[in-house]
């Protein structure tokens, strides 16, 4: 008789892996272990780069700006319940910051985690995920792997892009099925981020407004950037002459230093403009919601660009909503203002440019200080000329003073080469954002980490030096958060705020084999970054700044609430 052909099968790590690949996702960021250990070594042997963390909320981070610089989504894989819960910072901010990322963790079995019957690691993560993020999905059979990964996939990438949580359960993957079933029932997602065109009303009610301007503005905003329509967006600004003002991580869309740029003149812009043309920018409480003093008192006309239906009126009236994506909105823009269109009057572009030459001859006298201990401006006037000298270097930056005054005085030169913390103003993005830029782009990265924010995530350097990754820290050691003067009023403990005095972060990079330096003055910091920069290896400068240099709170400092009540 003939032998039955020995029937071939595949199982769920098989089926996780090849949807992967299906759909071109070529690294994961990760923490290995139980359920998910072998997934990850399963992976890495069929050729997906996996990157292991230390900590997985700085694998999410890598995961999540792996999205925002590539438009695919970057995929964390974490072991279950603590596992997914350290992930799930990362999967937050994406979702608010609109980074497409997938957190994938492995889950406790349904019959016991539902009967409360105390699984290991049991918690419910599906629910818990949901309200944190944009999507959420649970397979619980090997046929549906290929769909699930394929949702996961469209949801993240698709309209505002943002965090999807997918649960897989530790059985699913032992479980097999015939392969050929198997291969068929995998999805390769056709279309996953269609172009949304606006409707030619709405563009022509928005050049009719834009028309109407006589102090018109541009505001740039991290989705102008993560939309790669940057040839588009540099059409319509310098075809319009119009001023534009970057968001943090928007510069460099076009180079700060462009005659348009109104950086160097935000306060004066954001007053005094009478039509404001918001482009993947929301008026978030970083831009004060659009209202109150930063924006004046002349009435103002709104024109925004979103893909998002809802965030149009989201703080203030709209008067020229473009729902779209940025790419065919800013195309769309670009057409119709081939005819007919006058640039702004010169009073107010001269105007402008008469603010930002007082306010960049200001911070240059401040840049120029070689004081000893270095503050914060001595210190960043050498980092401002390491990016001008290596303008495709990668910056990441957080921390109070460190994070708000090195945006002001940093200028970027190209699109996507500031990553920070972004709407949420979270610290510990660092390392995080640092691995995953390196491993995404192969360019050198310069991380600028205030000394508590560079501790959220510190022990990833490790994790730099065992990829061995073109990754430079800078530490600004002003031995504390804010300032390092806190004391405690008892006598008994330190201020709540300071660290250890005059630490040296540069011997952590050496314990794992990268190169440390150690810093006062902001000749040795330039020649530090140089050296580590023309090297490419893993280096840590400790950069020592003035303990009394920064501000609380850097310059949100007005958001903490103050107590009105003197204890006797
Ligand atoms: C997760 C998290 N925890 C705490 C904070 C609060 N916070 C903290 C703790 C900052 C660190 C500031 O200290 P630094 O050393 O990083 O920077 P500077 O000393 O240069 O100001 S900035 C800030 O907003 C935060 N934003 N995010
Ligand atoms: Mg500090």
């Amino acid at each position: 008789a003939a032998v039955e052909a020995e029937q071939e099968l595949t199982d769920g790590f098989h089926l996780v892996i090849d949807a992967l690949k299906l759909n071109g996702i070529e690294t994961i960021y990760g923490v290995p272990g139980i359920p998910i250990t072998d997934l990850g070594r399963m992976a890495q042997a069929e050729g997906i780069r996996v990157v292991s963390f230390r900590h997985e909320q700085n694998a999410g981070n890598a995961a999540a700006i792996a999205g925002f610089l590539t438009k695919k989504p970057g995929v964390c894989l974490t072991v279950s319940a603590p596992g997914f819960l350290n992930g799930l910072t990362a999967l937050a901010n994406a979702t608010t910051n609109c980074f497409p990322m997938i957190l994938i963790s492995g889950s406790s079995e349904r019959e016991i985690v539902d009967l409360q019957q105390g699984d290991y690691e049991e918690m419910d993560q599906l629910a818990i995920a949901k309200p944190l993020c944009k999507a959420a999905f649970r397979v619980l059979h090997a046929a549906d792997i290929g769909i699930g990964v394929a949702r996961a996939i469209r949801a993240a990438v698709s309209g505002r892009p943002g965090g999807v949580y997918l649960d897989l359960p530790a059985k699913l993957f032992s479980q097999v099925m015939d392969a050929a079933e198997g291969e068929k029932s995998l999805v390769k997602v056709i279309d996953a981020a269609p172009e949304q065109l606006p409707s030619p009303a709405a563009i022509k009610r928005a050049l009719d407004v834009l028309k109407s301007a006589k102090k018109p503005l541009i505001i740039l905003g991290k989705g102008a950037a993560y939309a790669q329509a940057d040839e588009e967006i540099r059409s319509l600004i310098e075809t319009s002459g119009i001023p534009f003002l970057p968001m943090s991580m928007a510069k460099g869309i076009l180079p700060d230093t462009h005659p348009l740029s109104a950086g160097a003149a935000r306060s004066t812009v954001l007053k005094d403009s009478d039509v404001v043309l918001l482009i993947g920018a929301r008026l978030n409480w970083l831009l004060s919601h659009g209202k109150g003093k930063t924006w004046g008192d002349a009435p103002k006309k709104f024109i925004q660009v979103d893909i998002e239906p809802k965030e149009m009126d989201s703080n203030v009236e709209i008067a020229a909503p473009l729902v779209g994506d940025i790419g065919s909105v800013v195309a769309a823009l670009n057409q119709g203002i081939k005819s007919g269109w006058q640039a702004p009057p010169s009073e107010w572009t001269e105007a402008i440019n008469a603010r930002k030459e007082v306010n960049i001859s200001k911070m240059a006298q401040r840049l120029l200080k070689n004081s000893s201990p270095m503050d914060f401006h001595s210190a960043l006037g050498a980092l401002k000329q390491v990016i001008k000298e290596r303008p495709d270097a990668i910056l990441v930056n957080e921390g109070a003073n460190t994070l708000d005054l090195a945006r002001g005085v940093i200028d970027m030169y190209q699109p996507r080469k500031r990553l920070d913390v972004g709407t949420w103003g979270v610290m510990g993005i660092g390392m995080g954002f640092a691995v995953g830029a390196a491993v995404e782009t192969g360019k050198p990265v310069l991380a600028v980490e205030g000394d508590s924010a560079f501790g959220f995530s510190g022990m990833e350097v490790e994790t730099i030096c065992r990829y061995n990754l073109p990754v430079t820290v800078v530490i600004f050691n002003n031995n504390g958060i804010y300032r390092g003067t806190d004391t405690d009023p008892t006598g008994r403990d330190p201020g709540t705020t300071v660290f250890v005095p005059d630490s040296r972060y540069d011997k952590m990079m050496e314990a794992f084999g990268g190169v440390g330096y150690h810093v006062t003055t902001p000749d040795e910091l330039k020649r530090a970054v140089d050296e580590a920069m023309d090297s490419g290896k893993p280096t840590l400068i400790n950069a020592v700044i003035d303990p009394a240099a920064g501000s609380e709170s850097g310059n949100i400092g007005s958001l903490n609430p103050q107590s009105v009540v003197k204890k006797k």
